[in-house]
């Protein structure tokens, strides 16, 4: 057990009994939490696993939200999990409102729909440890969705041949801050290709299904939350796996930051699909496996105010865009103009079924935010947590421990489909083809050419727009002439049709955006020039 080669004095057993009842659930968790060997681990699973199994087959009379008078009207809103399993719960006098645990949420709804059979996982009569039994309610009631469907011929097919199909983008745009040009978008990527419409479906239907069950009252307390809607512009619904991140500072004086006290639902078998298909399509690498991730639900007019994204999440994190395309903001400063409002220098639309990856200065040196959305949208941010940030009692999930990238060799690329299952056998059985996964890579990046663009030497006919292009692409001096004529601003802009002088000039948010007065005009256009 925790310090046992301590050589302090210690006080005896029922002195520690009276210290604990003093300590605070935080300390107690960090006490039982950490150092443990691995038997000292494996038995306090066994115990918990066991309270859990007695309290689920002895819960307290439930009195409903509704009934008890709340003005609550979610049956999540107050359910805590930890309060539940609190031994204060079973000494509570009877007219005390107990919580609802979703497995009686579940249940009860159940019967209501005319099922009779409650759940009862197999695991209630022996189970070593994990999954709870919440989570194998929640297993349950999701099924079994796949992200590829077909047969398994063509799952192979799709998870092997498909990532030779992404495209990956790069952007750069230069900002002066502390007298130096720096691009500020170092290190985004924007992946196409990685979702193809009939998993995007796939995905979209799971996530409302996770919404549906969510306000059921059936997921934990802080894996859903909706906004207050009455706010204009405010927020979006969350769906939080893996970690619980407060955005910001709580009722309780909590930090925004990962709360490692509390628990919410681990990932969902889906996104873990997500996840490793990304790992093995080379979208993040195998160093950095995602094991926590946010859903956002933004309806119309939903937003995200600018933000640089937690450090209790290591680098590389990233955004998967589905149901709708929107804009996403970057700069080292971004401007709230008003609700769901926001003005920067750079915007950059996320198409459907894209893959944002951020990291370098596109994660930390640059701000980003969605501006209110001009339909309804989903996104998924996948991050990794920080080690010493993970949740007490954390375990990792034996599923992402070993993802590796698929291997890839362009020197061995089939020509011709017959060639195919060849080439799968050379690319899996070889390993030394790793090195050339590198070269893929590269050839992805030489694919696209950054473009260089200046807003003040922009084409303004479709004409001369190819012309220039070519110009642009065939004499690298044209770098340095922008470069001379932009002074302060140099515009490396990956897309021509990224990417406008008077887009970025406007603030974004409302749609259809507000035409602005002459005079507005001229402010923003003064504010953006002296933006640094
Ligand atoms: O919805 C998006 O695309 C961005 C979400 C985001 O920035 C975040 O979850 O931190
Ligand atoms: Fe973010």
């Amino acid at each position: 057990m925790v310090g046992e080669s301590d050589e302090t004095p210690r006080s005896s057993g029922s002195d520690s009994l009276e210290i604990l009842k003093t300590m605070s659930k935080h300390d107690i968790l960090e006490i039982i939490s950490q150092g443990l060997c691995n038997n000292c681990d494996k038995d306090l699973q066994k115990r918990i696993q066991d309270l859990n199994e007695r309290k689920a087959s002895a819960i307290p009379t439930v009195i409903n939200d509704k009934e008890a008078g709340s003005e609550s009207n979610s049956l999540t809103s107050e359910y805590s999990e930890t309060e539940v399993e609190s031994s204060e719960t079973d000494s509570l006098p009877e007219n005390v409102k107990v919580e609802q645990t979703p497995e009686f949420l579940y249940n009860r709804k159940r019967k209501e729909d005319g099922s009779d059979s409650e759940f009862s996982p197999k695991s209630r009569s022996r189970s070593p440890s994990w999954p709870s039994e919440h989570e194998l309610m929640v297993k349950d009631i999701l099924g079994n969705s796949s992200l590829v469907v077909g047969n398994p011929a063509e799952v192979e097919e799709r998870e092997h041949g498909g990532f030779e199909q992404v495209n990956r983008r790069e952007f750069s745009f230069l900002e002066r801050i502390n007298g130096q040009h720096i691009n500020i978008l170092e290190g985004l990527e924007l992946h196409h290709g990685v979702f193809n419409i009939q998993e995007q479906n796939e995905i979209v239907q799971y996530v409302y299904k996770l919404q549906h069950i969510g306000r059921e009252g059936l997921l934990r307390a802080r894996t859903y939350s909706e906004p207050r809607k009455w706010i204009r512009g405010k927020g979006r619904v969350t769906i939080q796996f893996g970690c619980c991140y407060n955005y910001a500072k709580d009722k309780d004086g909590n930090p925004p930051g990962i709360k490692q006290d509390e628990k919410v639902d681990p990932l969902p078998s889906l996104f873990k699909q997500m996840i490793k298909r990304m790992v093995r399509w080379h979208v993040l690498p195998p160093s950095c496996v995602p094991d926590s991730c946010i859903v956002n639900i933004y309806e119309e007019e939903d937003c995200i105010p600018p933000h640089i994204d937690h450090h209790d999440f290591v680098r590389p994190f990233c955004t998967v865009s589905l149901l709708s395309e929107c804009d996403i903001l970057f700069g080292s400063s971004l401007k709230i103009i008003s609700p769901g409002e926001f003005s920067g220098p750079v915007s950059i639309p996320l198409p459907v079924g894209s893959v944002m990856v951020f990291k370098g200065n596109g994660a930390d040196v640059a701000k980003h935010c969605i501006p209110s959305v001009p339909s309804k949208r989903i996104s998924i941010t996948f991050r990794k947590m920080d080690d010493s940030k993970l949740p007490f009692n954390y375990s990792h999930d034996p599923e992402l421990l070993a993802v590796k990238p698929l291997i890839y060799s362009p020197f061995t690329r089939p020509s011709a489909p017959n060639d195919h299952n060849q080439h799968k056998k050379t690319r899996r059985e070889d390993p030394q083809h790793v090195g050339e996964i590198r070269g893929k890579v590269f050839q992805v990046e030489e694919e696209v050419e950054p473009l260089i663009y200046s807003p003040f030497t922009r084409p303004s006919t479709p004409n001369d727009h190819d012309q220039r292009k070519k110009l642009r692409r065939g004499s690298p001096r044209h770098v340095e002439e922008i470069r001379g004529d932009m002074r302060d601003k140099v515009f490396h802009v990956e897309d021509d049709d990224l990417f406008t002088p008077r887009r970025s000039m406007q603030p974004y948010g409302r749609y259809p955006r507000r035409p602005l007065s002459r005079s507005n005009q001229r402010r923003v256009i003064r504010e953006n020039r002296f933006f640094n």
